[in-house]
Protein backbone atom coordinates (compact mmCIF):
# COMPACT_ATOMS: atom_id res chain seq x y z
CA UNK A 1 0.00 0.00 0.00
CA UNK A 2 1.56 3.93 -0.54
CA UNK A 3 2.59 5.34 2.64
CA UNK A 4 0.88 9.17 1.63
CA UNK A 5 3.02 11.78 3.18
CA UNK A 6 0.48 14.62 4.49
CA UNK A 7 2.21 18.27 3.83
CA UNK A 8 -0.77 20.33 5.41
CA UNK A 9 -4.48 18.96 6.74
CA UNK A 10 -6.92 20.98 8.38
CA UNK A 11 -9.36 20.09 11.08
CA UNK A 12 -12.68 21.64 11.84
CA UNK A 13 -11.89 24.61 9.67
CA UNK A 14 -14.01 27.79 9.42
CA UNK A 15 -13.12 30.24 6.72
CA UNK A 16 -14.39 33.55 5.51
CA UNK A 17 -14.30 36.79 6.43
CA UNK A 18 -14.10 38.94 9.54
CA UNK A 19 -15.93 42.63 9.62
CA UNK A 20 -14.98 44.10 12.99
CA UNK A 21 -16.33 41.52 15.70
CA UNK A 22 -18.74 39.94 12.61
CA UNK A 23 -17.88 37.27 11.58
CA UNK A 24 -19.21 36.22 7.26
CA UNK A 25 -18.55 32.55 7.25
CA UNK A 26 -17.95 31.29 4.05
CA UNK A 27 -17.68 27.67 4.99
CA UNK A 28 -17.21 25.52 8.38
CA UNK A 29 -16.22 21.84 9.51
CA UNK A 30 -13.94 21.51 6.68
CA UNK A 31 -11.66 18.94 7.17
CA UNK A 32 -9.07 17.74 4.47
CA UNK A 33 -5.39 16.97 3.86
CA UNK A 34 -3.16 17.33 1.00
CA UNK A 35 -0.74 14.38 0.11
CA UNK A 36 3.04 14.61 -1.71
CA UNK A 37 3.15 13.51 -4.86
CA UNK A 38 -0.44 14.74 -6.35
CA UNK A 39 -1.91 17.38 -8.44
CA UNK A 40 -5.22 18.04 -7.19
CA UNK A 41 -7.87 20.10 -8.67
CA UNK A 42 -9.99 22.52 -6.42
CA UNK A 43 -13.60 22.84 -8.30
CA UNK A 44 -16.84 24.92 -7.77
CA UNK A 45 -19.01 27.58 -8.79
CA UNK A 46 -18.71 31.51 -8.74
CA UNK A 47 -18.49 32.34 -5.55
CA UNK A 48 -18.24 28.96 -4.09
CA UNK A 49 -15.12 29.72 -1.72
CA UNK A 50 -11.98 28.58 -3.63
CA UNK A 51 -9.77 31.66 -3.72
CA UNK A 52 -10.88 31.85 0.53
CA UNK A 53 -9.70 28.91 1.04
CA UNK A 54 -7.04 28.83 -1.01
CA UNK A 55 -6.03 32.38 0.56
CA UNK A 56 -6.31 30.59 3.83
CA UNK A 57 -3.96 27.97 3.31
CA UNK A 58 -1.48 30.45 1.87
CA UNK A 59 -1.74 32.81 5.21
CA UNK A 60 -3.01 35.14 3.02
CA UNK A 61 -5.92 35.77 4.96
CA UNK A 62 -6.61 33.71 8.92
CA UNK A 63 -9.02 31.08 9.34
CA UNK A 64 -12.20 32.03 11.57
CA UNK A 65 -11.67 28.81 13.28
CA UNK A 66 -10.07 25.48 13.51
CA UNK A 67 -6.57 24.23 13.02
CA UNK A 68 -4.09 24.26 9.92
CA UNK A 69 -0.76 22.20 10.25
CA UNK A 70 1.73 22.42 7.55
CA UNK A 71 4.28 19.93 7.81
CA UNK A 72 3.65 19.01 11.52
CA UNK A 73 3.27 22.52 13.14
CA UNK A 74 0.23 25.06 13.02
CA UNK A 75 0.27 27.22 10.45
CA UNK A 76 0.04 30.42 12.56
CA UNK A 77 3.41 29.68 14.02
CA UNK A 78 5.51 29.81 10.67
CA UNK A 79 6.87 33.53 10.06
CA UNK A 80 6.57 34.54 6.87
CA UNK A 81 10.25 33.99 5.51
CA UNK A 82 9.92 30.09 7.37
CA UNK A 83 6.18 29.75 5.40
CA UNK A 84 8.12 31.12 1.75
CA UNK A 85 10.23 27.94 2.33
CA UNK A 86 7.30 25.80 2.35
CA UNK A 87 4.71 27.34 0.38
CA UNK A 88 4.53 28.23 -3.07
CA UNK A 89 1.89 30.89 -3.93
CA UNK A 90 0.14 31.65 -7.31
CA UNK A 91 -3.06 33.70 -6.80
CA UNK A 92 -5.03 35.83 -9.53
CA UNK A 93 -3.87 39.73 -8.15
CA UNK A 94 -1.94 41.46 -10.90
CA UNK A 95 1.50 41.55 -10.15
CA UNK A 96 2.52 44.95 -9.64
CA UNK A 97 6.22 44.18 -11.05
CA UNK A 98 5.91 45.92 -14.30
CA UNK A 99 9.39 47.37 -14.19
CA UNK A 100 11.30 43.58 -13.96
CA UNK A 101 12.14 41.58 -16.14
CA UNK A 102 10.55 38.00 -16.52
CA UNK A 103 14.14 36.90 -15.85
CA UNK A 104 14.64 39.21 -12.66
CA UNK A 105 10.97 37.99 -11.56
CA UNK A 106 11.07 34.55 -11.80
CA UNK A 107 14.95 34.83 -9.88
CA UNK A 108 12.89 36.56 -6.72
CA UNK A 109 11.24 32.86 -5.97
CA UNK A 110 14.92 31.41 -5.27
CA UNK A 111 14.67 35.04 -2.10
CA UNK A 112 13.66 32.14 0.81
CA UNK A 113 17.10 30.55 -0.94
CA UNK A 114 19.11 33.34 -1.13
CA UNK A 115 18.43 36.28 0.79
CA UNK A 116 17.04 39.81 -0.01
CA UNK A 117 20.76 41.06 -1.10
CA UNK A 118 22.07 37.38 -1.62
CA UNK A 119 23.80 36.28 -4.92
CA UNK A 120 22.47 34.00 -7.49
CA UNK A 121 24.64 30.82 -7.91
CA UNK A 122 24.95 29.11 -10.47
CA UNK A 123 22.72 26.19 -9.52
CA UNK A 124 20.12 29.12 -8.96
CA UNK A 125 20.93 30.65 -12.28
CA UNK A 126 20.42 26.90 -13.80
CA UNK A 127 17.21 25.88 -11.46
CA UNK A 128 15.51 29.19 -12.80
CA UNK A 129 16.61 28.70 -16.74
CA UNK A 130 14.97 24.79 -16.11
CA UNK A 131 11.55 26.70 -14.91
CA UNK A 132 11.55 29.34 -17.69
CA UNK A 133 12.09 26.65 -20.13
CA UNK A 134 9.35 24.03 -18.66
CA UNK A 135 6.67 27.23 -18.58
CA UNK A 136 7.42 28.16 -22.11
CA UNK A 137 9.02 31.41 -21.36
CA UNK A 138 13.09 30.94 -22.42
CA UNK A 139 12.78 33.03 -25.10
CA UNK A 140 11.60 36.10 -23.36
CA UNK A 141 13.38 36.09 -20.87
CA UNK A 142 14.98 39.72 -21.19
CA UNK A 143 11.22 41.14 -21.71
CA UNK A 144 9.73 43.44 -19.35
CA UNK A 145 7.25 41.64 -17.72
CA UNK A 146 4.87 44.75 -18.15
CA UNK A 147 5.00 43.93 -22.08
CA UNK A 148 3.55 40.27 -21.93
CA UNK A 149 0.09 39.08 -22.20
CA UNK A 150 -2.10 37.83 -19.32
CA UNK A 151 -1.39 34.26 -20.56
CA UNK A 152 2.37 34.99 -20.34
CA UNK A 153 2.27 36.75 -17.11
CA UNK A 154 0.69 33.92 -15.58
CA UNK A 155 2.88 31.36 -16.66
CA UNK A 156 5.86 33.86 -15.54
CA UNK A 157 4.07 33.26 -12.26
CA UNK A 158 3.93 29.94 -12.31
CA UNK A 159 8.02 29.62 -12.51
CA UNK A 160 8.12 32.27 -10.03
CA UNK A 161 6.23 29.19 -7.71
CA UNK A 162 8.87 26.66 -9.22
CA UNK A 163 11.90 28.04 -8.53
CA UNK A 164 11.06 28.49 -4.68
CA UNK A 165 11.14 24.42 -4.50
CA UNK A 166 8.12 24.29 -2.23
CA UNK A 167 6.79 21.11 -0.89
CA UNK A 168 3.31 22.72 -1.31
CA UNK A 169 2.30 25.00 -4.15
CA UNK A 170 -1.09 26.49 -4.29
CA UNK A 171 -2.38 28.12 -6.99
CA UNK A 172 -5.56 30.05 -7.92
CA UNK A 173 -6.82 29.57 -11.48
CA UNK A 174 -3.12 29.29 -13.19
CA UNK A 175 -4.85 28.43 -16.45
CA UNK A 176 -7.61 31.07 -16.28
CA UNK A 177 -5.99 33.04 -19.27
CA UNK A 178 -3.76 30.33 -21.07
CA UNK A 179 -5.00 29.23 -24.46
CA UNK A 180 -5.83 25.11 -24.73
CA UNK A 181 -2.44 24.07 -25.52
CA UNK A 182 -0.70 26.48 -22.96
CA UNK A 183 -3.34 24.82 -20.52
CA UNK A 184 -2.67 20.99 -21.80
CA UNK A 185 1.00 21.92 -20.72
CA UNK A 186 0.87 23.80 -17.11
CA UNK A 187 -1.55 21.08 -16.33
CA UNK A 188 0.79 18.40 -17.50
CA UNK A 189 3.82 20.24 -15.88
CA UNK A 190 1.82 20.36 -12.40
CA UNK A 191 1.11 17.05 -13.01
CA UNK A 192 4.74 16.04 -13.46
CA UNK A 193 6.13 17.91 -10.60
CA UNK A 194 3.69 16.80 -8.24
CA UNK A 195 4.35 12.67 -8.90
CA UNK A 196 8.79 13.00 -10.49
CA UNK A 197 9.38 15.50 -7.44
CA UNK A 198 6.75 14.55 -4.85
CA UNK A 199 5.01 18.14 -4.47
CA UNK A 200 1.47 18.45 -2.87
CA UNK A 201 -0.45 20.84 -5.58
CA UNK A 202 -3.65 22.64 -5.28
CA UNK A 203 -4.80 24.69 -8.15
CA UNK A 204 -8.40 25.74 -8.35
CA UNK A 205 -9.89 26.06 -12.14
CA UNK A 206 -12.69 26.66 -14.17
CA UNK A 207 -11.25 23.91 -16.96
CA UNK A 208 -12.40 20.65 -15.87
CA UNK A 209 -11.92 18.87 -18.82
CA UNK A 210 -8.50 19.07 -17.90
CA UNK A 211 -8.81 18.73 -13.77
CA UNK A 212 -10.44 15.43 -15.16
CA UNK A 213 -7.88 14.25 -17.24
CA UNK A 214 -4.63 15.26 -15.47
CA UNK A 215 -6.27 16.23 -11.41
CA UNK A 216 -5.12 12.84 -9.16
CA UNK A 217 -7.76 14.17 -6.74
CA UNK A 218 -10.57 16.47 -6.87
CA UNK A 219 -11.93 18.75 -4.16
CA UNK A 220 -15.22 19.70 -4.84
CA UNK A 221 -16.42 22.62 -2.98
CA UNK A 222 -20.07 23.11 -2.73
CA UNK A 223 -22.05 26.18 -1.84
CA UNK A 224 -23.88 25.59 1.61
CA UNK A 225 -22.70 21.82 1.62
CA UNK A 226 -18.97 22.46 2.35
CA UNK A 227 -16.07 20.41 0.84
CA UNK A 228 -15.83 16.53 -1.14
CA UNK A 229 -12.48 15.53 -1.55
CA UNK A 230 -11.71 11.93 -3.37
CA UNK A 231 -9.69 10.55 -6.11
CA UNK A 232 -11.45 11.99 -9.27
CA UNK A 233 -12.55 8.93 -11.23
CA UNK A 234 -14.26 7.75 -7.45
CA UNK A 235 -16.41 11.03 -6.68
CA UNK A 236 -17.44 11.04 -10.95
CA UNK A 237 -18.50 7.68 -10.60
CA UNK A 238 -20.73 7.94 -7.00
CA UNK A 239 -22.17 11.22 -8.95
CA UNK A 240 -20.59 13.93 -6.72
CA UNK A 241 -19.53 16.08 -10.11
CA UNK A 242 -24.05 15.74 -10.93
CA UNK A 243 -24.41 18.65 -7.67
CA UNK A 244 -21.34 20.72 -8.32
CA UNK A 245 -23.11 23.11 -10.14
CA UNK A 246 -26.53 23.87 -8.29
CA UNK A 247 -28.48 24.42 -11.36
CA UNK A 248 -31.70 21.84 -12.72
CA UNK A 249 -31.01 22.68 -16.46
CA UNK A 250 -27.28 21.83 -16.57
CA UNK A 251 -26.52 18.52 -16.13
CA UNK A 252 -22.71 15.89 -15.96
CA UNK A 253 -22.33 13.70 -18.87
CA UNK A 254 -20.27 11.07 -17.25
CA UNK A 255 -19.58 9.44 -20.28
CA UNK A 256 -17.73 12.46 -21.55
CA UNK A 257 -16.41 14.14 -18.47
CA UNK A 258 -18.38 17.31 -19.63
CA UNK A 259 -21.59 19.58 -18.48
CA UNK A 260 -23.98 20.69 -20.98
CA UNK A 261 -27.50 22.19 -20.82
CA UNK A 262 -30.10 19.46 -19.90
CA UNK A 263 -32.79 18.96 -23.22
CA UNK A 264 -36.37 20.17 -22.53
CA UNK A 265 -38.89 20.47 -25.01
CA UNK A 266 -41.49 18.08 -26.65
CA UNK A 267 -39.75 16.46 -29.64
CA UNK A 268 -38.58 13.01 -29.00
CA UNK A 269 -36.36 10.63 -31.86
CA UNK A 270 -34.88 7.50 -32.12
CA UNK A 271 -31.14 7.33 -32.63
CA UNK A 272 -28.89 4.73 -33.87
CA UNK A 273 -25.18 5.06 -35.05
CA UNK A 274 -22.50 2.88 -36.11
CA UNK A 275 -20.09 3.95 -33.42
CA UNK A 276 -19.80 6.07 -30.33
CA UNK A 277 -18.18 9.22 -31.96
CA UNK A 278 -20.93 9.09 -34.51
CA UNK A 279 -23.87 8.57 -31.56
CA UNK A 280 -21.87 11.71 -29.22
CA UNK A 281 -22.24 13.81 -32.64
CA UNK A 282 -25.92 13.17 -33.86
CA UNK A 283 -27.06 13.34 -29.92
CA UNK A 284 -25.45 16.96 -30.00
CA UNK A 285 -26.55 18.61 -33.11
CA UNK A 286 -30.48 16.79 -32.37
CA UNK A 287 -30.14 18.27 -28.82
CA UNK A 288 -29.49 21.55 -30.07
CA UNK A 289 -31.80 21.65 -32.37
CA UNK A 290 -34.71 20.61 -29.71
CA UNK A 291 -34.96 16.96 -29.80
CA UNK A 292 -34.75 14.55 -27.12
CA UNK A 293 -32.63 11.52 -28.55
CA UNK A 294 -34.02 8.39 -27.46
CA UNK A 295 -32.70 4.67 -27.39
CA UNK A 296 -34.11 2.08 -29.97
CA UNK A 297 -35.38 -1.12 -27.96
CA UNK A 298 -34.26 -2.94 -30.53
CA UNK A 299 -36.34 -5.61 -31.24
CA UNK A 300 -39.30 -4.13 -33.57
CA UNK A 301 -37.64 -1.41 -35.03
CA UNK A 302 -40.50 -0.65 -37.29
CA UNK A 303 -42.29 0.90 -34.18
CA UNK A 304 -39.33 3.30 -33.57
CA UNK A 305 -40.02 6.21 -35.83
CA UNK A 306 -38.99 9.01 -36.66
CA UNK A 307 -35.50 7.41 -36.42
CA UNK A 308 -32.47 9.31 -37.44
CA UNK A 309 -29.71 6.47 -38.27
CA UNK A 310 -26.38 7.49 -38.67
CA UNK A 311 -24.12 4.80 -40.87
CA UNK A 312 -21.63 7.43 -41.19
CA UNK A 313 -20.76 11.47 -41.43
CA UNK A 314 -21.88 11.59 -44.97
CA UNK A 315 -24.72 8.86 -44.65
CA UNK A 316 -27.71 9.76 -42.49
CA UNK A 317 -31.27 8.36 -42.81
CA UNK A 318 -34.42 9.82 -41.52
CA UNK A 319 -37.66 7.67 -41.30
CA UNK A 320 -40.67 9.27 -40.44
CA UNK A 321 -44.31 7.46 -40.87
CA UNK A 322 -44.51 9.31 -44.37
CA UNK A 323 -40.98 8.07 -46.15
CA UNK A 324 -37.55 7.76 -45.73
CA UNK A 325 -34.65 10.57 -47.17
CA UNK A 326 -30.93 9.60 -47.21
CA UNK A 327 -28.38 12.86 -46.26
CA UNK A 328 -24.86 13.47 -46.88
CA UNK A 329 -24.16 15.83 -43.75
CA UNK A 330 -25.75 17.28 -40.95
CA UNK A 331 -26.11 20.49 -43.15
CA UNK A 332 -28.27 18.72 -45.32
CA UNK A 333 -30.27 17.52 -42.76
CA UNK A 334 -31.57 20.24 -40.84
CA UNK A 335 -31.28 22.10 -44.18
CA UNK A 336 -34.19 19.67 -45.40
CA UNK A 337 -38.13 20.24 -45.09
CA UNK A 338 -38.57 16.47 -43.84
CA UNK A 339 -36.75 17.48 -40.72
CA UNK A 340 -38.81 20.84 -40.48
CA UNK A 341 -42.63 20.09 -41.79
CA UNK A 342 -42.73 16.49 -40.88
CA UNK A 343 -41.34 16.21 -37.05
N1 LIG B 1 -12.95 40.54 0.81
C1 LIG B 1 -14.13 39.93 0.99
N2 LIG B 1 -14.95 40.29 1.99
C2 LIG B 1 -16.14 39.68 2.20
N3 LIG B 1 -16.60 38.65 1.43
C3 LIG B 1 -15.82 38.26 0.42
C4 LIG B 1 -14.55 38.85 0.13
N4 LIG B 1 -14.01 38.24 -0.95
C5 LIG B 1 -14.90 37.28 -1.33
N5 LIG B 1 -15.98 37.30 -0.51
C6 LIG B 1 -17.15 36.43 -0.59
O1 LIG B 1 -16.76 35.09 -0.28
C7 LIG B 1 -17.48 34.17 -1.09
C8 LIG B 1 -16.50 33.25 -1.80
O2 LIG B 1 -15.72 34.02 -2.71
P1 LIG B 1 -14.45 33.42 -3.44
O3 LIG B 1 -13.77 34.55 -4.15
O4 LIG B 1 -13.66 32.66 -2.46
O5 LIG B 1 -15.16 32.43 -4.48
P2 LIG B 1 -14.52 31.61 -5.70
O6 LIG B 1 -15.00 30.21 -5.56
O7 LIG B 1 -13.05 31.82 -5.76
O8 LIG B 1 -15.25 32.29 -6.93
P3 LIG B 1 -14.80 32.51 -8.48
O9 LIG B 1 -14.90 31.18 -9.15
O10 LIG B 1 -15.86 33.45 -8.96
O11 LIG B 1 -13.42 33.11 -8.48
C9 LIG B 1 -18.34 34.99 -2.05
O12 LIG B 1 -19.65 35.00 -1.56
C10 LIG B 1 -17.72 36.36 -1.99
O13 LIG B 1 -18.70 37.36 -2.16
Amino acid sequence: MKVQSVVIEAKDLTIGYRHGKRGEVVHSHLNFALCRGELTCLLGSNGAGKSTLLRTLAAVQPPLSGDITLLGKPLASYSPKERSWEIGIVLTDKTQAGGLSVRELVALGRQPHTGFFGRLGKEDHEIIDHALEAVGMAEKASKYTAELSDGERQKVMIAKALVQECPLILLDEPTAFLDVVSRIEIMTLLHRLASEEQRAILMSTHDIEQALVLGDKLWLLKKGKGLECGVTEDLILAHRMDTLFPHEDIRFDSMHGIYSPEVKGGKSIYLSASDEILRHWAQNAMNRNGFLCLELPGADRKECLPLLEVKSANHLILSTERNSEVYCSFEALFASSQLVCEL
